[in-house]
C-alpha cells in the first residue's frame, strides 16, 4: 500500500511553529543565528512572498517567493496567509504553504515577525503556533546597541525606539499571546531561556 504522506496538520501538529518578535535591535537574529547553527536539521525559516522586486542575486523560491499585487491580493482573498503586512508601497506575508512545508521537511518552523503579523497569527488557533517575546533590558540599552551595530540611519534609529516604546507595552498586555517573554540583557542567559522555550515544545507536542 502507498505510504500516505503526512497532512499537513498532523506536520504542524507535531512540530508547532514558534512565533519570536521583539522591538528591532532586541537581539532576534544573533540568537536564531546560534539557535540554527547549535541544531543545524532542527528549525526552518519558512519562504514569505513579496510583490517587490528581487534585487540582484536574490531568487524566486529562495530569498522569497515574489509574486505580482494581483497574485498577493487573490491568495490573501482566499485565506493563504498567516499574516500580511505592507512597507514602503509592497506587500509581504507568510503563506500558510510556506510554514507547512518547514512542518513537512520534518523541521520546525522559526517566524521571526513583527507585533501586526504577531496579532493575526494569534487569530489562528489551528496553526498551534507558540509565541516568544525578545526584550531588551531597557530603551537604553536598545539605542546603545542600534548605535553599536551602525546598520542603521538615525532617523531610522528613533523610528525604532518609538516602535520599540509600542512593541513592549503590547508584550506586557493582556492582548498579547506570549508564552514566554525572554529579557535579553546577558546573551549567555538569554539564549538558554529561549533554548528552553523552543526545546519544551517538541518535548510535549
Ligand atoms: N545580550 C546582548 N548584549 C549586548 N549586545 C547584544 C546582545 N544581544 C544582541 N546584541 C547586539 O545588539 C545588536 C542588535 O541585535 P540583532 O541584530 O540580533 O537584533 P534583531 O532583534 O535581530 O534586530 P532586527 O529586528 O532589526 O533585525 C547587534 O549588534 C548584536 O550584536
Amino acid at each position: 500500500m502507498p505510504t500516505a504522506e503526512p497532512s499537513a496538520d498532523a506536520a504542524l501538529s507535531a512540530r508547532r511553529p514558534i512565533v519570536i518578535s521583539g522591538p528591532s535591535g532586541a537581539g532576534k537574529s544573533t540568537i536564531l543565528k546560534r539557535l540554527f547553527g547549535e541544531f543545524p536539521d532542527k528549525f526552518g525559516f519558512s519562504v514569505s512572498h513579496t510583490t517587490r522586486a528581487p534585487r540582484p542575486g536574490e531568487q524566486d523560491g529562495r530569498e522569497y517567493n515574489f509574486v505580482a499585487k494581483e497574485a498577493f491580493l487573490t491568495l490573501k482573498d482566499a485565506g493563504g496567509f498567516v499574516e500580511t503586512a505592507q512597507f514602503g508601497g509592497n506587500y509581504y506575508g507568510t503563506s500558510v504553504a510556506a510554514v507547512e512545508k518547514v512542518a513537512k521537511q520534518g523541521r520546525i518552523c522559526i517566524l521571526d515577525i513583527e507585533m501586526e503579523g504577531v496579532k493575526q497569527i494569534a487569530r489562528l488557533p489551528h496553526l498551534r503556533a507558540r509565541f516568544l517575546f525578545l526584550s531588551p533590558p531597557s530603551v537604553e540599552e536598545l539605542e546603545r546597541r542600534l548605535r553599536s551595530r551602525a546598520t542603521d540611519s538615525e532617523d531610522a534609529i528613533t523610528k525604532r525606539l518609538a516602535q520599540a516604546d509600542v512593541e513592549m507595552a503590547f508584550a506586557k498586555s493582556g492582548e498579547a499571546p506570549h508564552e514566554k517573554i525572554v529579557v535579553n540583557d546577558d546573551l549567555e542567559k538569554a539564549y538558554a531561556e529561549v533554548r528552553t522555550f523552543i526545546l519544551e515544545g517538541e518535548a510535549e507536542s
